[in-house]
């Protein structure tokens, strides 16, 4: 039987893709990440029509939170998390948290409790479909380059947050991190808390430098903690009490990033690329 030069190319493909995929941590990191970002824009084609049906609606978090939780599995990421019983509270707050990763949506969709919209930055907006998915489910988009415009809207969210009973999630270092500690925080999640006179809740996502590199290209499974620490109480303070109410929160979440990520003998926070 002769095949055609097509049928040889499968042929080398099929069988050097997991020759390569087995021996090449780099191939492997390659593959993994644009599954990643791929079947992510794939369920978002599935979660937009069931969104779209209640139009743009802070409820529809939780279908694309329902859509996401399997993928800790697909990777073997175990995820623990600890202080449930900080979110035990009624009124709305503001969450932060480390961000080190997009795969910081793993931990996000574990716990996020229901009402609660993350703000981003406005570039997801024009992520294909799921920016379209985040548009349908409340998303706030900020412009980082418009320090103005970035203020108002989340001027705006401090409101909507009162009216409408919705709660917020920021990542006050601004940017992905991979440092091994938290960046120095931007203020616009604590304006916010002050503003509506809501508490700050933090969430700490252990270090993921035991299977996760990006300047390394590694990327194995393994173990994140996620600790959710009590809400810090903003009620009573004005604009002036923000750089300091930051701080202490700050500091907070490197005590508790720290202990998390040093729990095993030998595996301390390092420096994660
Ligand atoms: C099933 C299919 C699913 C498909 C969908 C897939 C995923 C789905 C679901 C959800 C996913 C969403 C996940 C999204 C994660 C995205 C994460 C990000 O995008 S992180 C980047 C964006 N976020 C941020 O930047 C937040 C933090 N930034 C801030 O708070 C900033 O302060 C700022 C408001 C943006 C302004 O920043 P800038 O750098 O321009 O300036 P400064 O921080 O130096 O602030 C200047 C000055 O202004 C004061 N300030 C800030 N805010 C306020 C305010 N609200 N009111 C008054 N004053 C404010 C600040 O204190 C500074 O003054 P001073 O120096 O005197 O203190
Ligand atoms: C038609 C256009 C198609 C574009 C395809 C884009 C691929 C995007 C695919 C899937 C989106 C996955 C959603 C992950 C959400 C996490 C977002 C994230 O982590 O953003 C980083 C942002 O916090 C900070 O950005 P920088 O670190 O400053 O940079």
């Amino acid at each position: 039987m002769e095949l055609s030069v097509a049928q040889w190319l499968l042929v080398v493909c099929l069988v050097a893709f997991p020759l390569l995929y087995e021996w090449s941590v780099s191939f492997k990191y390659f593959c993994k990440m644009a599954f990643y970002n791929g079947w992510i824009l794939t369920l978002a084609i599935l979660a937009i029509p069931i969104c779209a049906v209640r139009g743009r609606n802070v409820e529809n978090m939780k279908v694309l939170q329902f859509m996401l939780l399997h993928i800790k599995y697909l990777y073997g990421i175990k995820i623990e998390v600890r202080g449930w019983e900080n979110f035990n509270i009624k009124e709305p707050y503001v969450v932060v948290s480390n961000h080190q990763s997009s795969l910081d949506l793993l931990g996000m969709m574990e716990i996020l409790p229901s009402r609660c919209v993350p703000i981003a930055k406005r570039e997801l907006m024009y992520a294909g479909t799921a920016g379209l998915a985040c548009w349908l489910a409340g998303v706030i988009f900020i412009n980082r380059k418009k320090t103005d415009d970035a203020i108002s809207v989340m001027t705006e969210a401090a409101d909507t947050m009162l009216k409408e009973d919705v709660r917020v999630w920021v990542f006050p270092e601004g940017t992905r991190n991979h440092s091994g500690s938290l960046l120095p925080f931007k203020r616009g999640a604590f304006h916010l808390a002050v503003q509506a006179q809501v508490p700050v809740i933090p969430v700490v996502m252990s270090s993921y430098k035991d299977f996760y590199c990006k300047k390394e290209k590694k990327f194995t499974t393994g173990k994140c903690t996620v600790r959710i620490l009590p809400g810090v109480h903003t009620k009573g303070l004005s604009s002036d009490d923000v750089p300091e109410l930051a701080d202490r929160v700050r500091d907070m979440m490197i005590e508790a990033f720290t202990q998390i990520s040093s729990e095993r003998p030998g595996k301390g926070p390092g420096v994660m690329h």
